[in-house]
């Protein structure tokens, strides 16, 4: 809902097209929104699980499924999202041949490969937001150390959207300026924090609490994290409308690019526009984020090989 949210408020889409097998949360949903029509435009449409109303989409955006708990990992949600995909990515693909996938489920690189499997289009029209979120994660926590907008810090995390993320403090700058991370201690902490972000968020989202006004305790709901990724969504679906040739860390096919040998995809710079992913940058990395790169593929693969289709 938070990307569906940001694409209206953005204004990228002429018509926006929701599903959900909960019919009844999918109904108050599309009416929230649609009574905001006066002041947006985009069409808000309810679809039925034969997908007919989403029929020649130009981009078909996933983020059905479970999510983590509290203290959940995203790998730990493989097997059951995977049969959610199941239902949803050959019924969805044969109304709109020609789409561009946006993978969000978690674990979202492991949830790109079984969409790109399910199918049948060219890798290319398959990706993850990925490290998309992560970057911007870590790109806010340096700007908030420097003082400096996080548009202005130019700083990338590639790999796995998640615990074995990698980032490329090789090639941190703003304005073509290198970082000294010498100076300060807070910088050795800034990618834990990246990685703890969504369960931070997810817990302190999730708790109880006395609401000092209704003077009776809010029981615990489950957390989840939402806008950010809503964000990140949005800007990645109007690089694509717009066929913007911007170069983004997105999930893509990776075996054969950083000596990385598994059928995986994980996050690296990638040249995207109307055809999904166009091209795939080679980033210099230094031998520790060449490392841990690929080992951040190999622990991909390390759950991905025991999903059965
Ligand atoms: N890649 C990323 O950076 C992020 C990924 N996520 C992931 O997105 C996924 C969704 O998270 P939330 O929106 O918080 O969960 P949610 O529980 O609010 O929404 C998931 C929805 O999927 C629906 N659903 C389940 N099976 C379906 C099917 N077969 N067809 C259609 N709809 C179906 C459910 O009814 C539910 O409404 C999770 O896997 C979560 O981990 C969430 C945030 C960031
Ligand atoms: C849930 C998730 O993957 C995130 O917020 O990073």
């Amino acid at each position: 809902m938070a990307c569906a949210y940001s694409l209206l408020q953005k204004g990228l889409v002429g018509e926006l097209v929701l599903a959900d097998v909960m019919k009844d949360k999918l109904k108050g949903e599309v009416m929230d929104l649609q009574h905001g029509g006066a002041y947006q435009h985009g069409r808000i449409v309810e679809c039925d699980d034969d997908y007919e109303a989403s029929r020649n989409s130009d981009i078909c955006i996933i983020a059905a499924g479970v999510r983590q708990q509290d203290g959940e990992t995203r790998l730990q949600l493989a097997d059951r999202n995977r049969d959610v995909l199941k239902h949803i990515i050959p019924p969805l693909v044969a109304k709109s041949p020609n789409t561009v996938i946006l993978m969000v489920s978690n674990p979202v690189d492991i949830m790109t490969y079984i969409a790109w499997q399910l199918s049948g289009l060219p890798a290319n029209r398959v990706l993850g937001s990925g490290t998309f979120l992560d970057s911007s994660r870590f790109r806010t926590l340096i700007g908030q150390e420097l003082d400096v907008n996080a548009s202005s810090v130019h700083a990338w995390i590639v790999g796995e959207h998640g615990d074995s993320s990698v980032p490329v403090w090789s090639s941190v700058n703003i304005a073509g300026v290198h970082l000294d991370t010498s100076h300060s201690a807070n910088f050795d902490k800034i990618h834990e924090r990246v990685v703890s972000a969504a369960y931070d968020v997810i817990k302190l989202k999730q708790k109880g609490y006395l609401c000092p006004y209704q003077s009776r305790f809010l029981p615990h709901r489950q957390g989840y994290t939402n806008w950010a990724i809503g964000s990140a969504v949005s800007t990645l679906c109007g690089i694509i409308l717009q066929n913007q040739q911007r170069v983004v860390p997105v999930s893509t096919y990776v075996k054969g690019v950083h000596g990385i040998d598994e059928s995986v995809f994980l996050s690296l710079p990638c040249v995207l526009g109307s055809r999904g992913v166009e091209r795939i940058l080679h980033q210099p990395l230094d031998d520790k984020e060449l490392q841990s790169l690929q080992s951040s593929a190999k622990n991909l693969w390390a759950v991905q090989k025991d999903i059965k289709f």
